[in-house]
């Protein structure tokens, strides 16, 4: 379960205050994917690095009682000079999975051929990708997050296998989507949200939730 309790988020740009989440509650069960649609710049980003950990609410509490992805495409956690090999290998140790399994798991994924054994400061913004991806499908969590779909990778070969396995993950897995596109939502979650002008509005379907977004449109 992941719960947002009054969570409050803003940046001060030097002449104002913008306001990403005004005491926002919410609460994501295991079992019922969860997407937020939100129009460009609004805070998709923001609200799901702070699930993630990787930024802070100003005030609030954001409580996980369960193991939270980092987000799809985060290159945060991967060492530009070590290859995705001894990356892979580095974080299996780090999660206490099998080195072996996750190198073997992630070198078939992202199909880089001899890059996997090279550095990650040396692959293209699109390799990049589908490592990162490839390690989150590797490890193991009860909640993905996921910002805005798949990778940015043009590579449809990569796309239809990594969309497989995540497909396949979601039968047993939980996802928490931001998103600006309604079609996102629609593959993956059954309830909704709409991130406006830092209120989240909660609904229980999609559906109620796109009239709010389609009505704004
Ligand atoms: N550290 C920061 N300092 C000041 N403003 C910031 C900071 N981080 C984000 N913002 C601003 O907060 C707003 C929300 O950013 P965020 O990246 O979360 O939006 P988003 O909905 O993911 O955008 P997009 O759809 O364009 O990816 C934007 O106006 C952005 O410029």
């Amino acid at each position: 379960m992941l719960e947002f309790i009054n969570v409050s988020k803003s940046f001060w740009t030097g002449k104002q205050r913008k306001v990403i989440l005004d005491r926002a509650s919410f609460r994501v069960e295991l079992g019922n994917s969860m997407g937020i649609l939100a129009k460009n710049g609004t805070g998709k980003t923001t609200l799901i690095n702070m699930v993630a950990g990787l930024e802070k609410p100003d005030e609030g509490q954001i409580i996980k009682n369960c193991r939270v992805s980092f987000p799809l495409g985060f290159m945060g956690g991967v060492i530009s000079k070590l290859s995705a090999m001894e990356n892979s290998r580095y974080i299996a140790r780090l999660y206490g999975l099998d080195p072996d399994y996750i190198e073997a798991f992630c070198r078939w994924m992202c199909d880089l051929d001899e890059y996997f054994d090279m550095p990650v400061g040396t692959y293209s913004q699109g390799m990049r990708s589908r490592f990162s991806f490839s390690l989150m499908l590797a490890l193991d969590f009860d909640l993905y997050l996921i910002d805005e779909g798949m990778p940015s990778t043009t590579d449809a070969e990569f796309n239809k296998r990594a969309g497989d396995i995540l497909r396949e993950r979601l039968e047993t897995t939980t996802v928490l989507i931001v998103s600006h596109k309604p079609e996102t939502l629609e593959k993956y979650c059954r309830s909704a949200a709409v991130l406006r002008e830092g209120q989240l509005h909660m609904f229980d379907t999609l559906e109620e939730a796109k009239q709010l977004y389609d009505y704004e449109a």
